[in-house]
């Protein structure tokens, strides 16, 4: 069983959530784009659902797979939400970002009545904090913002030569110390000129995480 199958099969888990009339979010990346695939293919067998993208490939591929997708800057809701993520833990906490999309799937996520992340076997962790955390910086800012990420322990490196869909930059950041994803979280969010990360602790509903070709699904703990 390959990695290839693992992604496919959590994202055909993830798609078969879509009902008929929805609007769809749907996220960036190499397991994305198989819930596109898949998404179009229930399309072509006549369910009825628009979708916004988190990217503008993202947007490309759905149109070519026959979904019609929607401007995101005229959606104030979306009704399920399906992405990626390069880590994810039993709290449902996420990295993100690696494809560089982070701060629009976070918006479309935080848009989604349900946000579904789907992913093959190697992403699941015990705690997040191996993946290095990317963060969108806006150019103007883009020495400020390092020396504030270096200032929260990070070992910083800005892609070369990467610009986002939003023309920023990508600071992808190895911090020290991971201990405390929620006050990392805040901190990287109040640096004016760091736009967004790619740290998901309360967007995720549930994850479809396949291994060895077994779907695996997991849900938020319930909070008493
Ligand atoms: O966050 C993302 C893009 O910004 C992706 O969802 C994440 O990097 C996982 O990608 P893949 O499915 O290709 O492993």
């Amino acid at each position: 069983m390959s990695v290839k199958n693992d992604k496919r099969l959590a994202a055909e888990a993830a798609v078969a959530e879509v009902q008929d009339g929805m609007v769809v979010g749907l996220g960036t990346g190499s397991t994305a784009a198989f819930a596109v695939a898949a998404l179009g293919l229930r399309v072509a067998g006549g369910l009825r659902v628009q979708a916004v993208a988190t990217s503008e490939a993202t947007a490309e591929a759905a149109r070519a797979a026959g979904i019609a997708v929607l401007d995101f800057a005229d959606c104030a809701a979306v009704d399920l939400a399906i992405d990626g993520a390069d880590e994810i833990d039993a709290r449902l906490w996420a990295i993100k970002g690696a494809g560089g999309a982070m701060l629009r799937e976070k918006a479309v996520a935080a848009a989604a009545r349900r946000f579904v992340v789907t992913a093959d076997g190697s992403k699941r962790v015990d705690a997040i904090g191996g993946a290095k955390v990317p963060v969108e910086v806006l150019p103007f800012a883009r020495s400020f913002v390092v020396a504030q990420l270096e200032a929260l322990g990070a070992a910083v490196t800005v892609r070369s030569g990467y610009r986002t869909d939003n023309d920023n930059l990508v600071a992808d950041c190895r911090f020290r110390d991971m201990s405390d994803p929620r006050g990392l979280a805040a901190s990287i969010a109040a640096i004016p000129g760091a736009l967004g990360h790619g740290l998901f602790l309360d967007e995720v509903d549930v994850a479809y995480v396949a291994s060895g070709g077994k779907v695996l699904k997991l849900e938020r703990p319930v909070r008493l």
